[in-house]
């Protein structure tokens, strides 16, 4: 039997190290005014605070006008049924709330921020929420558990006027529902006639079984099995009213006997729940969701070892069909809070669960797909729910919720214009992330890359490597010696030998002799001598990694993590040409913007004609990366004002750029917040640019590499790179001692610059390159949820 843990990507170690650094934890808060003035301080705290209390002690729903109250959802545990992991008390719960935030924030743009309670009371722990719940304008409880679950979150919800929603409950009662509603389709049931088995007679499962009788299952074709056998009519011992209600009469006993013949089996209980034989007992066309967390009931693989014909969904994001609560809470809140719902009630589930499973089957973007490769997403046995990546749920399901709370009178604030509701979804979504995503799936898609990881004995480049190969972002390779990086490979807990990722010795490569004799080639007449060149191939990875792709061995290189920026750039540059100009291009990610910046690394005091190459290379990488690019030349001065020469040189700059008539917007020279701000520019009648620029070139090396790593300190924002662009191969050069995940980047846009780019961009980027991304999206068609379920009041 396959251990679950086979299918495990990372270490215990890195887990941990992914909690700890570089900020312990997952979540941090922002600030959304300014405090950088007297004045600022006076309006934000006293005595300007004063004017939104007394407004609100007037009247409390003000709330939501002048707090954060109306985008603010409190995830609260007591710990005491963690996943599947069981009462491991209120502490060790924070990871999953914390986690439970962070998605909150990343899917739905929901501020959101974790409580632990230590109680077990559920009285106590009324009392306690009870009392600071008008906080907020949600409420996620999570993973408590039954039958106390059921118990807080109805007086909570008497007690409270906003949605108090028991996750584990309804969010996977909602997944759950729309999964089947889909898998009946596919298998050709009817959801009237479909026997089912509920194994967990728990939070999840008995919220799951309720709303699928409501979407249209029979109660007498349902058996719910716990830790003491079914759930039968009659039974005693170990009941409670929460699994009375789903009692049935049968004479079935036993978890075994329950699923002979049965159409579908949910499993919301724990690991190892379900067998083999019971799955090789079950109809045609068997249904299985296991969603257990973290392992669940039992494997996909297990069963198609016995069921090649079954439909199987799990929990776990590596697997096809991940019916995960994800998918629900982030947009079921969305919806909720946007009509500053006082609940969510039953019609704003059953209107959620409607829209996921219309969701799956429409037609499944490109861009999506690609994130998936070699996972068939069409709507089909191994796709029966959307993606938890799939972009395009932010903006389809809320609005179904909330004009679910509007028919039914629990919206305080309607929403007047879907259709504009729906395009302001559209732009909530983090760009930075959408960017990594997009920019990892056209890499996914495209031809494999060969990336050699050059300095392959480092346990973070181990990691990295492996990272990438699990991520199927290509084939990683690494330079060193094989009974080092396998030792290291061990410490850090991964499985080497089993990724069979390849490992490349410099000394005792058969390709030695050829990269030697082609690099004194190049280095005769520039003082070397063969022996000089011949050590630099045995002993300097970077050389050997260079000549690798230089001979077409390999299509990338990533390195760096153990020497500084410009000794390993000068050993690169004596084995690779450069193709263009070479330039470092960092990417700004902050407060909803993408900016790109150059030139953060080659060229230290640039003049006018480097400026204008700088630019130009800048443009077509951003190109590239599917943005359309407009670049503003910056400085201190603004359009000859102050005038001197750092102004000069960049006019001249712009002058360049005329006379050669590029493709593309830039102006210059300007400050940054003339770059950045349409009101500010509108001093300028003369202005070309005709948004706000997203390529920001720098007067000189300096500037650049201090305001990115400025702002990067100062928190708030993402810097990626910078990337060097321009050689005749890509080769990119992360910061010393990078992390794990800076390699990861850098690898993949290593992969992407080397072929992905040049090749056509795929058909998502090249689409929207040319319709401007960041020109408002058009709304879509109202989504019309398709379903062979019967309405129900
Ligand atoms: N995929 C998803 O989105 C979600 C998955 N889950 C998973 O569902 C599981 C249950 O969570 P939750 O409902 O919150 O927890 P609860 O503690 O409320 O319920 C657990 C239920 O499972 C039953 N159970 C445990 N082990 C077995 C077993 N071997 N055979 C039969 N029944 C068993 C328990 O029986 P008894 O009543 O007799 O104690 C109880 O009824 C967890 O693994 C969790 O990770 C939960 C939410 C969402
Ligand atoms: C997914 C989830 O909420 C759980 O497993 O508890
Ligand atoms: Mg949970």
């Amino acid at each position: 039997m396959p251990d679950q843990t086979d299918k495990q990507t990372f270490s215990d170690d890195e887990a941990l190290e992914f909690h700890r650094r570089p900020t312990p934890g997952k979540i941090s808060m922002a600030p959304t005014k300014p405090m950088a003035t007297q004045r600022d301080l006076s309006l934000a705290y006293s005595p300007g605070v004063a004017v939104p209390v007394r407004a609100i002690a007037e009247e409390a729903d003000r709330a939501y006008d002048y707090t954060s109250k109306g985008n603010l959802v409190a995830v609260i545990s007591n710990g005491t049924a963690i996943l599947g992991l069981g009462k491991l008390g209120h502490m060790a719960s924070k990871p999953v709330m914390e986690g439970k935030a962070v998605l909150f924030k990343r899917f739905a743009d929901i501020d959101s921020f974790d409580v632990e309670v230590k109680t077990t009371d559920p009285d106590e722990f009324v009392t306690v929420v009870k009392n600071i719940g008008d906080t907020w304008g949600g409420i996620n409880l999570e993973d408590i558990k039954s039958p106390e679950c059921f118990i807080i979150e109805s007086q909570l919800q008497d007690e409270l006027d906003i949605p108090v929603f028991h996750d584990d409950q309804h969010g996977t009662a909602i997944i759950s529902t729309a999964a089947l509603i889909n898998a009946c389709e596919i298998t050709g049931r009817n959801i009237e006639d479909v026997k089912v088995v509920l194994v967990g007679a728990g939070a999840a499962g008995l919220s799951s079984i309720g709303l699928m009788k409501a979407m249209g299952v029979k109660a007498e074709n349902t058996t719910v099995v716990d830790l003491a056998g079914v759930v039968y009519r009659g039974r005693a011992e170990h009941m409670d009213q929460w699994k009375a209600v789903h009692a049935t009469d049968t004479h079935k006993r036993t978890l075994a006997e329950a699923m002979v013949g049965a159409d579908v089996v949910l499993g919301l209980s724990a690991k190892g729940a379900i067998t083999p034989e019971m799955v090789a007992s079950m109809a045609d066309k068997p249904i299985i969701f296991a969603m257990a967390n973290p392992d669940p009931e039992i494997t996909p693989e297990e069963v198609h070892a016995v069921r090649p014909d079954a439909i199987v969904a799990t929990g776990r994001s590596d697997y096809a069909n991940q019916v995960n609560n994800v998918l629900g809470f982030p947009y079921i809140f969305r919806g909720a809070l946007d009509v500053r719902a006082r609940r969510v009630n039953h019609e704003m589930k059953i209107a959620a669960a409607r829209a996921l499973a219309a969701l799956a089957r429409e037609d499944v973007p490109d861009e999506v797909a690609m994130a998936y490769r070699g996972r068939r997403l069409k709507f089909g046995p191994d796709y029966i729910i959307p993606t938890p990546f799939d972009p395009r749920l932010i903006w389809y399901v809320p609005p179904f919720v909330a004009q679910a709370a509007m028919d039914t009178g629990v919206a305080r604030k309607p929403i007047e214009d879907m259709d504009a509701y729906r395009t302001e979804l559209r732009q909530r979504l983090d760009p930075s992330a959408a960017l990594m995503q997009k920019i990892a799936s056209a890499v996914r898609a495209a031809p494999n890359k060969r990336v050699v990881f050059a300095e392959g004995e480092e346990p973070a480049v181990i990691r990295a490597a492996w990272a990438f190969k699990q991520s199927e972002l290509g084939t990683p390779i690494l330079v060193g010696r094989e009974d080092l990086i396998r030792q290291n490979a061990m410490e850090a807990g991964l499985r080497f030998d089993e990724l069979g990722i390849e490992i490349v010795n410099a000394r005792v490569s058969e390709h030695n002799a050829l990269y030697t004799d082609s690099l004194y080639e190049r280095l005769q007449r520039r003082g070397y001598l063969r022996r000089d060149v011949q050590r630099m191939i045995n002993q300097d990875r970077n050389y050997f990694a260079a000549a690798m792709v230089s001979h077409g061995h390999a299509d990338a290189v990533v390195t760096g993590v153990t020497r500084n920026f410009n000794m390993v750039l000068k050993e690169v540059r004596r084995v690779l040409d450069v193709k263009e100009r070479l330039i470092g291009l960092s990417i700004l990610l902050a407060k909803g913007r993408t900016l790109f910046v150059a030139d953060t690394s080659i060229h230290e005091l640039p003049d006018a004609e480097e400026l204008a190459e700088i630019a130009i290379q800048a443009a077509a990488t951003v190109r590239k990366l599917g943005r359309n690019p407009r670049v503003a030349f910056l400085s201190y001065s603004t359009f000859g004002n102050p005038p001197g020469d750092r102004g000069e040189k960049v006019r001249e700059a712009i002058r360049i750029l005329d006379a050669k008539g590029v493709d593309f917007e830039y102006e210059g020279e300007m400050p940054p917040e003339i770059a950045l701000d349409p009101d500010a520019r509108s001093n300028y009648p003369f202005m070309r640019l005709s948004k706000d620029a997203n390529v920001l070139v720098m007067p000189a090396i300096h500037s650049a590499s201090i305001s990115t790593r400025l702002v990067q300190a100062l928190g708030g924002a993402t810097v990626i790179g910078p990337l060097l662009v321009g050689l005749e191969k890509s080769v990119q050069i992360v910061s010393l001692g990078a992390s794990v995940s800076e390699i990861i980047t850098a690898a993949t846009f290593a992969a992407y610059e080397e072929g992905v780019a040049d090749e056509d961009p795929p058909e998502p980027i090249r689409a929207a390159a040319q319709r401007e991304p960041d020109a408002t999206p058009q709304p879509a068609p109202a989504p019309r949820p398709r379903t062979s379920v019967p309405p129900t009041s």
